[in-house]
């Protein structure tokens, strides 16, 4: 089984590191793809410098900022043309333990998505302030309600695709560039008839830097699982009434 951890980073420096070491201890046969949107603060300039040093980890360099739903596409791209066989998210910001990383990998052997979930029993979130717990919790219930997603953690971020399951899909439709993008991604698979499981991870908050969280990226999830809940309805209606 081929493993690609895709990294997206946008002014990481002083997470990067870390979690990059962690990670290549705790799962050594994963090699990484760092995704890096042109970091002002040298992110990409420091993962070329880790990448010339260590043949498992490579760099992407995309030229503006566009989100992490874009980044995880060039990186899902990517992974697709190199003949990986399970391609992992996560976070470089150290909210996802690396050491965790090794049992959802146990759990893709039976299912086409493997979602690291805060909310199964065993899942858990430290340190997360009030707003994100709020924010996270209506996140994933307006998708269970509105796209019929049995799920407990749907904009969770700490994931590993088979990459069938990838290659099974339109990735120039997929255009949410927030959280958003994990809602998104999860409906299509779950559209594709495929097996999603969840298993429980202990999501921390970030130690250093901020959240790329914005108004903007809200109300981008909102208006998509609106947008999506409503169309899936429509197509309901018109298949029973047989047109
Ligand atoms: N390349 C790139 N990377 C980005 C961008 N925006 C964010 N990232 C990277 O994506 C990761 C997560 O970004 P955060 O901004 O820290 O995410 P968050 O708001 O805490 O969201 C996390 O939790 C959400 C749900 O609880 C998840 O939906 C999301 O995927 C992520 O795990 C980090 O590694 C960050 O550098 C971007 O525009 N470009």
């Amino acid at each position: 089984m081929r493993v690609l951890t895709i990294i997206p980073t946008y002014n990481e420096a002083e997470s990067l590191p870390g979690t990059l070491q962690r990670l290549r201890a705790a799962v050594p046969e994963s090699d990484v793809l760092v995704v890096d949107d042109n970091s002002p603060d040298g992110t990409g300039v420091w993962a070329d410098a880790q990448a010339s040093k260590d043949d498992q980890v490579f760099v992407m360099h995309r030229q503006v900022k566009d989100g992490l739903g874009g980044a995880y596409i060039a990186g899902f791209r990517w992974g697709l043309q190199h003949d990986y066989n399970v391609l992992v998210e996560m976070d470089a910001d150290g909210s996802h333990q690396p050491e965790q990383l090794p049992r959802l990998l146990e759990a893709i052997d039976e299912a086409d998505l493997v979602i690291g979930s805060r909310r199964v029993p065993g899942g858990k979130m430290v340190n997360w302030p009030w707003y994100r717990k709020l924010l996270s919790v209506g996140g994933s219930l307006y998708p269970q309600i509105l796209l019929g997603l049995r799920l407990t953690d749907i904009t969770a971020g700490f994931r590993a695709y088979r990459a069938t399951t990838i290659e099974a899909m339109d990735l120039d439709a997929v255009q949410s560039k927030g959280y958003g993008f994990q809602v998104d991604m999860t409906f299509r698979t779950a559209q594709l008839g495929k097996r999603i499981v969840e298993v429980p991870i202990t999501f921390t908050e970030r130690e250093f830097g901020e959240s790329k969280m914005s108004g903007n990226i809200i109300s981008e999830a909102l208006v998509n699982v609106t947008k999506w809940g409503l169309a899936a309805r429509a197509d309901k209606l018109r298949a029973r009434l047989g047109r």
